[in-house]
């Protein structure tokens, strides 16, 4: 596993490692944890190079203080890395990445309008930004991300289609602790009973997907809404149900598409998110 830091040392590593065949690339924002390692071996197993960026961001960060604590430890990101045999690991500083500010604007129309990318306004433009120039950094043949920014897989794909990038773009399932909470570099940020409150989160949406039969969209909504936000160290920011395919905040159960229950939950002032399917219609038999 070698570490580069600047674009000219990645793609001399990168000429070398593509006689090997096709490039895997996992980008993430490091404090790594088994959901992003999961990404890892996913990418291993599926190609002949796989390349790990760990660069935070700015351009996607809505709330500076959100971006001044979010937890950075290399070191330890290496440590982690080592064992999963994967071939680059690119680290760069933002110089690197925006050599000058970007000022490009995506249009991902509905879908950015409604969870994340309502209630973090920029958010998606600046995922755009740097995932599309990672993407043309790395040239990888498939890009693996996670399920549980369930929105972000969606703005990725469209991301690709609308560039006209040949990517395949592979989703991966949410890793989650003992207790059902989503693995998440931001869990590092909750104290220990924050971090057991906040097993509610997956608890309650379990618990929801099996009372899709009796109860109305509107009512389950309220009903997550009101179960989370009884527990005094949590409080929901939004849960929406939406279409699997078009992301539109559905209003009741019909249709063949699945549906899929989306939460953002404030654990003191840490903001999580998690997901969970509640429908499956296209496997069911009536
Ligand atoms: N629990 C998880 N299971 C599967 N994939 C995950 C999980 N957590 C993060 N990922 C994926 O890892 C990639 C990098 O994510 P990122 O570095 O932002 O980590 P993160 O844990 O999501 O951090 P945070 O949510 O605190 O920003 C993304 O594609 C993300 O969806
Ligand atoms: C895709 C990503 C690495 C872009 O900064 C980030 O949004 C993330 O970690 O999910
Ligand atoms: N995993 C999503 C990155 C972010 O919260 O900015």
């Amino acid at each position: 596993m070698k570490l580069v830091k600047t674009n000219n040392e990645l793609q001399e590593k990168l000429a070398i490692l593509r006689k090997n065949g096709a490039i895997g690339f996992v980008p993430t924002m490091g404090a790594l944890h088994s959901g992003h390692l999961s990404l890892v071996e996913a990418a291993m197993k599926e190609n002949n190079g796989v390349v790990v960026s760990i660069f935070v961001n700015p351009t996607q960060f809505n709330d500076a203080n959100d971006l001044k604590r979010y937890p950075r430890n290399l070191e330890a990101d290496l440590k982690m890395l080592e064992p999963t045999g994967c071939d680059l690991v690119f680290a760069p500083e933002p110089d690197e990445i925006y050599p000058k500010p970007d000022t490009r604007k995506f249009d991902f129309g509905e879908m950015e309008q409604v969870m994340e990318g309502a209630h973090r306004p920029g958010h998606f433009n600046g995922v755009a930004q740097v995932v599309s120039k990672l993407f043309e950094l790395v040239n990888p043949d498939r890009a693996y991300f996670g399920q549980k920014d369930f929105q972000q897989v969606a703005i990725i794909n469209k991301l690709v289609s609308m560039l006209d990038m040949d990517i395949e773009i592979v989703p991966c399932p949410i890793v989650r602790e003992e207790s059902g909470l989503a693995m998440s570099s931001r869990n590092e940020l909750l104290n220990s009973e924050e971090r057991q409150n906040a097993a509610l989160i997956y608890k309650t949406l379990s618990a929801a997907k099996k009372q899709t039969h009796e109860k109305s969209v509107y009512e389950l909504k309220k009903w997550v809404t009101e179960t989370i936000n009884k527990n005094p160290f949590l409080d929901v920011e939004y849960f929406e149900v939406v279409d699997e395919e078009n992301l539109k905040p559905v209003e009741n159960w019909s249709g063949n598409t699945k549906k899929v229950g989306c939460i953002a939950v404030f654990c003191g002032q840490i903001r999580l998110i998690d997901n969970i399917e509640l429908t499956n219609y296209a496997n069911r038999s009536l």
